[in-house]
């Protein structure tokens, strides 16, 4: 071979190196957690423990649902209006409470030690094959309108807690989750409360006050159904996104369903991963972010939410070891 042949097969090697490197660094693959076949070991109290690190000793103290003698028997003051607390929507939230449940199920209570997955709408799930890995947590807890029934491979097809609100039901959702799913309801707006209160009772429904039209017919049974106590997203928008509680404006700043899936998971779990978390760049005009449908950043924008904040915020949670993840950040 001659020297300049020589030369030019390094430089090629070269440049195959420094492509390989930036892709590993543009994937940010540090953390990408290998999945394997093995269940995770479990640790009692582990979440709990980083979760007091992040969010203060006393998280704990609180209920993660909302229950009805806290508004009936003794009446529970709130500091905030939704969607950081219940001040100003007790007479509704009390009729709500009236005719759902708060208890945490037998299923979940009853595990020595809680593995959850929160499995967050991005696009990373897409050829994932995660489906299988996901179907094996002892709680999955899904977000919105978020499908599985067709997406089984990448996405698996349990669902033990769904977070939702009026605007992010499914039309149907008998299809989309498990008979015996939990419904989580978080209220963002007195409406939300009005909304479930007509649904459950067949009162006469409201179509005014949402940004998106709710189904009107919703076929659920009132015992799955829960209300998420909002005082999770009060410190997911404090302690994860340092934003202000008490927001004059008409949209507030809020953290995403997903950030506030993830703070709700390190309080009622033992181990807390994620998968399906990270949205594009915000020049990366045409990349879809859901797993599921083509949409892109652009719908996302009048909706108070900073996703680049976000991210910050789920890094630290990452490196201190608080969440694993299943995809790549
Ligand atoms: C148009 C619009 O309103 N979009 C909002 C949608 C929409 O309302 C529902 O999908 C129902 O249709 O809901 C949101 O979020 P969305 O339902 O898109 O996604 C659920 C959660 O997954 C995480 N996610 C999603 C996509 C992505 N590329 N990366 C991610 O990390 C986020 O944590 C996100 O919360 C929401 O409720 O937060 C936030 C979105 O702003
Ligand atoms: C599509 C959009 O921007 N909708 C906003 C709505 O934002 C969404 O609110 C949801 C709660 O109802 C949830 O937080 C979701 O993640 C947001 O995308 C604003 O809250 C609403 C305020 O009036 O305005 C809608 O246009």
């Amino acid at each position: 071979m001659t020297s300049k042949s020589h030369w030019k097969l390094l430089a090629l090697a070269l440049v195959l190196v420094v492509v390989m490197v930036w892709y590993s660094i543009s994937r940010e693959d540090s953390f990408y957690f290998p999945v394997s076949e093995k269940k995770e070991p479990c640790f009692q109290g582990e979440a709990e423990r980083q979760a007091s690190k992040i969010f203060g000793n006393h998280s704990r103290e609180q209920p993660i649902f909302l229950q009805l003698k806290d508004y009936f028997w003794v009446k529970t003051p709130s500091a905030y209006e939704l969607p950081f607390g219940t001040k100003g929507s007790e007479d509704l939230l009390l009729r709500v409470l009236a005719i759902t449940s708060y208890s945490i199920p037998e299923s979940i209570q009853s595990l020595e030690c809680r593995r959850c997955v929160v499995v967050g709408n991005g696009h990373r799930l897409k050829n994932s094959s995660l489906g299988g890995v996901i179907n094996k947590y002892d709680v999955v807890i899904r977000l919105n309108n978020a499908p599985v029934a067709g997406y089984e491979g990448d996405v698996g097809s349990k669902t033990t807690i769904r977070l939702f609100y009026p605007e992010s039901a499914h039309f149907d959702p008998k299809i989309e989750n498990n008979p015996d799913t939990l419904l989580v309801l978080v209220a963002f707006k007195a409406m939300d409360f009005h909304w479930i209160e007509t649904i459950l009772s067949d009162k006469k429904r409201v179509r005014k006050g949402f940004w998106k039209q709710p189904p009107l017919i919703w076929d659920v049974n009132p015992k799955q159904i829960r209300i998420l106590n909002p005082f999770f997203m009060e410190i997911a928008a404090d302690k994860l996104l340092s934003l202000p509680i008490q927001q004059p404006r008409k949209i507030k700043q809020k953290p995403t369903t997903g950030l506030l899936a993830i703070t709700l998971a390190l309080h009622l779990c033992d181990l807390v991963h994620i998968a399906g978390f990270g949205y594009p760049d915000a020049y990366n005009k045409k990349q879809t972010i859901h797993y599921y449908e083509q949409i892109t950043l652009k719908s996302m924008a009048g909706s108070g939410h900073n996703v680049s904040q976000e991210a910050v915020a789920i890094k630290r949670m990452l490196e201190m070891g608080a969440v694993k993840n299943l995809t790549y950040f």
